[in-house]
């Protein structure tokens, strides 16, 4: 089962650079969560903070019993085999093959023999697809393999945390949609947490239980992804509706001429809330909250056309015949 991730005043600078001033809060166990923000922002040095490829100037990153930041170097190296990380660009070595690239982590972490060490490369390897490739080498496959297979590599040590850093960068929107529907398969088999960094909104909006978006030297929103796809707030409706309008601009933010050019801006009516993004056998996942509950705890009524799927069916509607079929995981 994934682990919490609770992040208390995080505060990193590079010099005189300031990323944060003061990150805090808590990526649930479990769920899957993505963390959004115009580049620049910090994403990537968040995720090596939690790793402690990187120490915060200030603040704490408890997972499990643990405080990061604060660790030996032979904690860390315990800590980091809960974590499963897959790179921008998969950070394969090149000169090794596909199979040698995935049994890595066995080779280096673990005493496990050759032939178990076989059996879960192929059993990681047939999980994202990627059966038969296995003498291929890293620079032989397409973009979207060399991620299938940096997430196989990933998962072999059964990782409780997975940190994926643009997972989606460099794909076309058909590998996308199968990369963020195995993400989903995956939650639902291994239960592990994740945390997913991408600049895709199509992504943000569908796959995560949570959503987070850093702006302004800080984390401006994080909750279930009904809040941040219903909010109001400036920054947070700009950008999860990708508009041009608000306060970031090209170079991360607008000064206040640029603001006061654009006149008041209008005040947006969020995008319609699409359906979430279910794993492929139909199961509901345990983190999955039933479509709009959150908006109807908090008495807010769902943009227009919210939670219409593709084929016209209404979710609101349609769920209890889902949960009658069966489909809530025993
Ligand atoms: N090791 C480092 N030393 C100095 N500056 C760094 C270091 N790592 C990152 N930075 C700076 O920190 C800032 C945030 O970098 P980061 O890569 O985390 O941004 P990001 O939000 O992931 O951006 P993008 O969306 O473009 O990938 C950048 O200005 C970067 O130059």
């Amino acid at each position: 089962m994934g682990i919490e991730i609770r992040v208390e005043g995080l505060k990193k600078s590079f010099g005189r650079q300031v990323i944060w001033e003061d990150v805090s809060f808590t990526i649930p166990a479990g769920e899957i969560s993505a963390l959004l923000g115009p580049s620049g922002t910090g994403k990537s040095v968040f995720l090596k903070n939690l790793v402690g490829l990187l120490r915060p100037d200030r603040g704490h990153v408890y997972v499990g019993d643990g405080d990061v930041p604060r660790l030996r170097e032979n904690q860390l190296y315990e800590l980091r085999r809960k974590f499963g990380v897959l790179f921008q660009d998969g950070a394969l070595f090149g000169s090794m093959n596909i199979y040698d690239n995935i049994a890595f982590p066995l080779r280096e972490h673990t005493s496990k023999g050759e032939s178990e060490i076989r059996r879960i490369v192929l059993e990681k390897m047939e999980m994202v697809g990627l059966s038969g490739a296995e003498e291929k080498l890293p620079g032989e496959i397409s973009g979207g393999m060399k991620k299938r297979a940096g997430l196989a590599r990933a998962l072999v040590l059964n990782p409780e945390i997975i940190l994926a850093d643009e997972p989606d960068s460099g794909l076309d929107p058909v590998r996308t949609a199968y990369l963020n529907q195995l993400f989903v398969d995956l939650n639902a088999d291994l239960g592990a947490t994740f945390l997913i960094v991408t600049h895709d909104i199509g992504t943000a909006r569908v796959l995560p239980d949570n959503l987070g978006l850093l702006f302004r030297r800080g984390l401006v929103m994080f909750g279930p992804r009904e809040m941040i796809l219903s909010s109001t707030h400036p920054a947070v409706n700009q950008f999860f509706n990708a508009r041009r309008q608000g306060p970031i601009g090209m170079a991360e933010e607008k000064d206040q001429a640029q603001l006061d050019d654009e006149g008041e801006a209008p005040q947006t009516m969020p995008a319609p809330i699409q359906p979430q993004l279910m794993p492929s056998d139909g199961r509901v996942r345990p983190a999955m909250r039933r479509p709009g509950e959150w908006l109807a705890q908090h008495n807010i009524k769902p943009p227009p056309g919210s939670f219409i799927d593709d084929e016209g069916r209404d979710w609101l509607k349609d769920w209890d015949d889902l949960i009658d079929n069966g489909h809530r995981p025993r």
